[in-house]
């Protein structure tokens, strides 16, 4: 991390490794489904911020955006095929979203947990961490390579491999609630709450699978909203921005 060390504005950062999680469907803006452009160049300058602020950053993008919306063809379809489709969809969003980075100044890398050479090179473990030591940016696709499991589950176990510090989960939401505050206007935000609480209470905001992760491996995560202006950079600066999933 002698980079970090040396970076005049890493004082700033309350963390020198971050993985952060993007909902894919927060990529859609106000569109039906897909990628809208001003939003991911939004999202984009935001990751900007904290790469300038020395972090290293490692990103696992969902595939919500892309999947849900061919959900119709998908339907009946065997369980596996359909997850391998939604794999393929977080693969997409990657390599978009790695080339609005790469337009936007930052250097990135995009790797797959599926065999795709053609079109990104292999998740290799070494590979990614001394990508992340040189300051690129590296976006992890196609989820965990398994059927079954989701992207917050890969956020999980991409986080724990780098050694993160933390996992970010940017989403649609403020940060954790009693309920889905989508569907329950009653529902009330905490400002922390431990993985044993939100496994046992079956908070719906992330996978259970991804909690227990992250509770073994003492890997703390913010949920915070990604449509709130400068959110990643309070996060990223330690700020009271969203709510802490922290291990007992
Ligand atoms: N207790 C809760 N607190 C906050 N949000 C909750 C809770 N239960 C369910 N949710 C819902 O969880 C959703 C999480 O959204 P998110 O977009 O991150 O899902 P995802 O499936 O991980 O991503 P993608 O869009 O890529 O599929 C929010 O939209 C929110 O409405
Ligand atoms: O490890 C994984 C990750 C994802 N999938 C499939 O992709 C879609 C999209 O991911 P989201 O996390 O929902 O955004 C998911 O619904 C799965 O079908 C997977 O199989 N394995």
């Amino acid at each position: 991390m002698s980079d970090i060390a040396n970076n005049p504005n890493a004082n700033s950062a309350a963390y020198q490794r971050i993985l952060l999680k993007l909902s894919g469907e927060a990529l859609m803006g106000d569109d039906a489904f897909g990628i809208n452009r001003a939003t991911i160049e939004r999202i984009v300058q935001e990751i900007a911020q904290v790469a300038r602020m020395g972090v290293q950053i490692a990103v696992v993008i969902g595939g919500g955006n892309i999947f849900r919306g061919v959900a119709g063809g998908a339907a009946g379809m065997d369980r596996a095929t359909a997850d391998y489709m939604g794999m393929l969809a977080t693969v997409m969003n990657s390599l978009a979203l790695a080339d609005a980075m790469e337009k936007a100044g930052l250097t990135a890398r995009v790797m797959s947990a599926i065999g795709i050479e053609q079109v990104v090179e292999p998740y290799v473990r070494p590979k990614a961490l001394q990508y992340l030591e040189e300051g690129k940016v590296v976006v992890f696709a196609a989820g965990t390579g398994n059927p079954f499991f989701t992207t917050d589950t890969a956020a999980a176990l991409r986080g724990a491999e780098i050694g993160a510090q933390i996992v970010l989960k940017a989403t649609k939401v403020d940060g954790v609630y009693t309920a889905d505050p989508k569907k329950d206007a009653n529902a009330t935000r905490y400002s922390q709450l431990s993985f044993d609480e939100a496994i046992a209470k079956s908070l719906g905001i992330m996978d259970a699978t991804a909690f227990a992760l992250c509770r073994d491996q003492k890997l703390p995560i913010k949920v915070f909203s990604i449509f709130k202006s400068g959110a990643l950079e309070r996060v990223v600066a330690g700020q009271d921005e969203g709510t802490l999933v922290y291990a007992n």
